[in-house]
């Protein structure tokens, strides 16, 4: 009975089984931190029915909440239950997340609105900070004194933080070009090969210059002039890729392919991804497909823990298209709303990667033949013009419908982003801006063309 009634409580909306709840849930972070601390690697008995595409190793499938959902509850001291015939009064539950009401025919859901949402939500939210239910306490002694946390930083402003380097170059270049000079021809070419250097691209940087020349030839110009002029033009440029990440969730799962040469940041961009969508209150699956690296199994499985999303992975070197088959088979028999598969970023070589790429997208197509229904690649921005012909490459493989632009925090080549927007046209998603796991931001054209061009919001 008492377990009936905190599964009663501790529903937001969509029903989610007492057994699929992260620890993290009912937990302070540092009652979490301790048990993670605690538990075992899970060992697996009974071996998942094997793929039929190719005998893989067995699979080894477990929830992320694994050993430590059942150490949590036992860390909850139940005091006298409610009496059964005593439904917790309205005022009692916990307020459902914004937009988990009962609603259940989610249709298609900007990925970018259920962050918004939960983020309204955050201050009274119960999944990060639940309140017990009435009849419960947690022992005084373990109650930790509440850290004082330095209030976080706007969206605009950890978006300035990042691509302070490449603000900062590109604006003290533009002012040691503009030294009150009348603008002239000369100057014009002066600032088309700096934009260049600068890895915006040929077509944005003359749009730059023509603009300016339009506006201000043969008059006095000052670096303000071009910054304002340049953060305009980049926003014009922008502006038709930043879009939202479309889910489906009429058609569950909805699965999300993430390719990406290696180190661009898959892993942990799929850890943040499944931050925001977990904290939207949605089912998340993460398969860790990416079966080469050791270490990129054993990251995602973490990653899995932290973010109360379920996990499947298995052994080191097994077929990557056979665990992206038995994830899909696991994620709907789970009923997981959105599946998030990793892949390698290099094998011995291009052509084994493309390969192995190829034969993942077609056998999800077998089992869904719209699947998969987004292909993210991960792009890292220290990388500059090498990014651009990454895009190329796994997009003729593997259909990549959109872009994830990491590492924009320290780099100075932010600018390749605008370049990569003006010739492939692809959409821009998010963008990394640190390793944390909030440190992926919606894609905002013109906050970033400001923040390139070094203009406060
Ligand atoms: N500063 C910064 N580091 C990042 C960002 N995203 C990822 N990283 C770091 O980049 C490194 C590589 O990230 P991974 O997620 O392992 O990259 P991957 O593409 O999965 O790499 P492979 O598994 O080798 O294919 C890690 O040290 C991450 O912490 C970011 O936005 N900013």
């Amino acid at each position: 009975m008492a377990l009936g009634f905190i599964k009663k409580v501790f529903t937001f909306g969509k029903e989610k089984p007492i057994e699929q709840q992260a620890p993290e849930e009912h937990l302070t972070p540092a009652q979490a931190a301790a048990i993670e601390a605690e538990v075992e690697p899970h060992s697996r008995e009974e071996d998942l029915p094997v793929s039929p595409v190719d005998p893989v190793a067995p699979v080894e499938m477990e929830t992320a909440g694994g050993p430590a959902a059942d150490d949590a509850r036992d860390v909850v001291e139940p005091v006298e239950p409610e009496p059964a015939d005593e439904e917790p009064s309205e005022e009692e539950l916990p307020p459902l997340l914004p937009g988990a009401e009962e609603n259940t025919e989610i249709g298609i859901v900007p990925l970018s609105l259920l962050e918004a949402e939960s983020e309204a939500g955050t201050e009274s939210s119960p999944v990060s900070e639940p309140v017990l239910p009435k009849g419960f306490t947690t022992r005084v002694d373990e109650v930790p004194e509440p850290e004082v946390v330095a209030p976080r930083m706007t969206w605009y402003q950890r978006l300035r933080a990042g691509l302070a380097r490449t603000s900062s170059q590109l604006t003290g270049q533009i002012t040691a070009l503009f030294t009150k000079r009348k603008l002239d021809e000369e100057t014009l070419e002066d600032l088309e090969d700096l934009l260049i250097q600068s890895d915006l691209g040929v077509e944005t940087a003359m749009r730059i210059t023509g603009a300016l020349s339009a506006e201000r030839y043969g008059k006095d110009v000052t670096g303000e002039d071009v910054s304002r002029i340049m953060a305009a033009e980049i926003s014009k440029v922008l502006s038709p890729v930043a879009k939202p990440l479309q889910l489906d969730l009429n058609h569950k799962p909805h699965v999300i392919l993430v390719v990406g040469v290696n180190g661009t940041g898959k892993t942990t961009t799929i850890g943040k991804l499944a931050a925001k969508l977990s904290g939207s209150g949605l089912k998340v699956m993460l398969a860790a497909g990416d079966t080469f690296r050791a270490a990129a199994i054993e990251q995602l499985k973490i990653w899995a823990d932290r973010t109360g999303s379920e996990f499947i992975g298995t052994r080191l070197g097994a077929d990557a298209a056979g665990l992206a088959y038995d994830a899909f088979e696991q994620a709907r028999a789970k009923k997981s709303d959105v599946l998030i598969i990793d892949t390698a970023g290099r094998l011995q070589n291009k052509a084994e990667l493309m390969a192995e790429l190829e034969k993942i997208v077609r056998v999800l197509n077998k089992l869904d033949p719209d699947a998969p229904h987004t292909v993210l690649q991960t792009l890292d921005a220290t990388t500059g013009q090498n990014a651009l012909q990454q895009v190329e490459i796994f997009r003729n493989v593997a259909g990549v419908s959109g872009l994830i632009m990491t590492k924009l925090d320290g780099t100075a080549r932010g600018g390749i982003l605008v370049g990569i927007a003006a010739k492939h046209k692809l959409p821009v998603y998010f963008i990394g801006v640190g390793e944390g796991v909030d440190d992926l931001e919606p894609f905002e054209a013109d906050d970033f063309a400001k923040a390139i061009a070094g203009l406060t919001h």
